[in-house]
Formats: structure tokens, sequence, C-alpha cells
């Protein structure tokens, strides 16, 4: 496998993510806030998006980042919690490309 052959690190961490909801809660971090359930996961990603606002408000910039990658992992595993995937996200992202945010809105209003 060459370099560019190789998984990026959020498609990694989304694999990583899928398998740990059925692996023992007491070997893996992930599996026990998976067992805790979806509210639990989605306080939790709530949590670090407010840590992140923080982050992004003070101007750290490498705080920000490592409270941004926070937030991807805690989205994974909030949208794991209620069985949906990156490739669910993606489909939604690649639906909307091409389509202005302002035309978006407009048709709704
Ligand atoms: N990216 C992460 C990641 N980011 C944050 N965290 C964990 O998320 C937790 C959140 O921190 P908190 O301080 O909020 O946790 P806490 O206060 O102990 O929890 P509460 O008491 O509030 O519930 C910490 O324990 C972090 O270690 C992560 N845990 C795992 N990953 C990735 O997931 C992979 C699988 O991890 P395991 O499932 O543990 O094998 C790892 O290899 C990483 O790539």
């Amino acid at each position: 496998m060459t370099p560019s052959d190789r998984p990026r690190p959020l498609d990694r961490l989304a694999a990583t993510v899928e398998a740990r909801k059925s692996a023992d809660s007491e070997s893996s971090w992930t599996a026990k806030l998976l067992a805790k359930g979806p509210e639990k996961c989605a306080e939790k990603f709530g949590e670090e998006a407010i840590e992140a606002i923080i982050e992004a408000t003070r101007g750290d910039r490498d705080r920000l980042v490592s409270e941004a990658a926070d937030v991807l992992y805690h989205l994974l595993v909030m949208l794991a919690a209620r069985d949906l995937t990156l490739a669910d996200v993606e489909a939604e992202l690649e639906r909307r490309e091409g389509v202005s945010g302002l035309a978006e809105k407009a048709a709704r209003e």
C-alpha cells in the first residue's frame, strides 16, 4: 500500500469507532461511551464542542486544534450511537456540493 492509498486519519478513526460498537467496554473508552447510550454520547459531543468554541474565541491555535480533534472523535461516536457513519454525512455533503448556502437559504424562505 503506498502512502497515497492509505486511508486518511478521519477515515481510520471512523473505522475504529465503528469496530468499537462490538468491543468490550473494559478495553475501550469508545466502547464504554457507546454502552452509555446515544444521549450520553450526544452530551459528550456538546461538552467538546463548547470547549472548542472557548478555544476559538481565545485564539489559541494549538488548543483549538486539540479541541477540534476531540469534537471530530465525539461526532463520530455520537453518529455511531445512532447507527450512522461518516459515509452518511459525506453523502449529505456531496449532495450539497455546488449549492450556494445563500441559494439554499433563499429556497427555504
Ligand atoms: N480520538 C480519541 C479520543 N479523543 C478523546 N478521547 C477520550 O475521551 C475522553 C473525554 O475526556 P473527558 O475528560 O471528557 O472524559 P472524562 O472526564 O474522563 O469522562 P466523563 O467522566 O466526563 O464521562 C478521554 O478519556 C479521552 O481519552 C478519545 N478516545 C479515543 N480516541 C480515538 O479512538 C481510538 C480508540 O480508542 P479506544 O476505544 O479507547 O480503544 C483511539 O485510538 C483514538 O484514535
